[in-house]
């Protein structure tokens, strides 16, 4: 990998805009939560009708991640786990939101985040870590 951080020429699954096949994510930080919103497509099924698990694992990771990155906060993900509570329909407005759980050491975030449906049921809870790395080997 490049050191990329520093550059807006990133092209990020999760939040580039300059990915043609990305999520474009866009995220807000509303108290001590970090928000985004997304509506899946045809293109992102796994069973027919429904988000596949692996891009909701990705939605989840990168909100987690911003939380952490609109704090001036470099990491990466180390450790994820997911419950997949509900389908999670396409074609739907989606909430996403993440907070931090625990820092440990000034080093390693415990992070969790969730996804909302409409109704306001929660389909998918992500638990994961993330380790504080230096941009520059990036
Ligand atoms: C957030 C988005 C920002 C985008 C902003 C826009 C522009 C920026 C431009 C570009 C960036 C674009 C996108 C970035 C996107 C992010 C997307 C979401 C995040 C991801 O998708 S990111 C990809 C997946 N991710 C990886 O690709 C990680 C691979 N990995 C590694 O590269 C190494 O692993 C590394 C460097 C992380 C650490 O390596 P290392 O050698 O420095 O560390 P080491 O292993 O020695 O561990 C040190 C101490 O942590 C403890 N430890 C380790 N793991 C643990 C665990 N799981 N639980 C508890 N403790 C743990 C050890 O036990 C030890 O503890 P102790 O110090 O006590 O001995």
């Amino acid at each position: 990998m490049q050191n990329r951080i520093k550059g807006s020429d990133h092209m990020c699954f999760g939040c580039s805009e300059r990915n043609p096949i990305g999520f474009k994510l866009k995220f807000t930080m509303d108290g001590d939560i970090c928000r985004t919103e997304f509506t899946a497509g045809e293109e992102h099924q796994g069973w027919n009708g429904y988000m596949h698990g692996g891009l909701i694992a990705a939605i989840l990771d990168e909100t987690m991640a911003w939380w952490l990155w609109l704090k001036d906060i470099s990491i990466m993900t180390v450790e994820m786990t997911i419950r997949y509570s509900l389908g999670v329909p396409v074609h739907t407005r989606l909430r996403v939101e993440s907070w931090c759980e625990e820092e440990k050491r000034g080093k390693l975030f415990h992070m969790a985040g969730q996804i909302i449906l409409p109704d306001g049921k929660v389909a998918a809870k992500a638990r994961a870590k993330f380790m504080k790395i230096d941009p520059a080997q990036f």
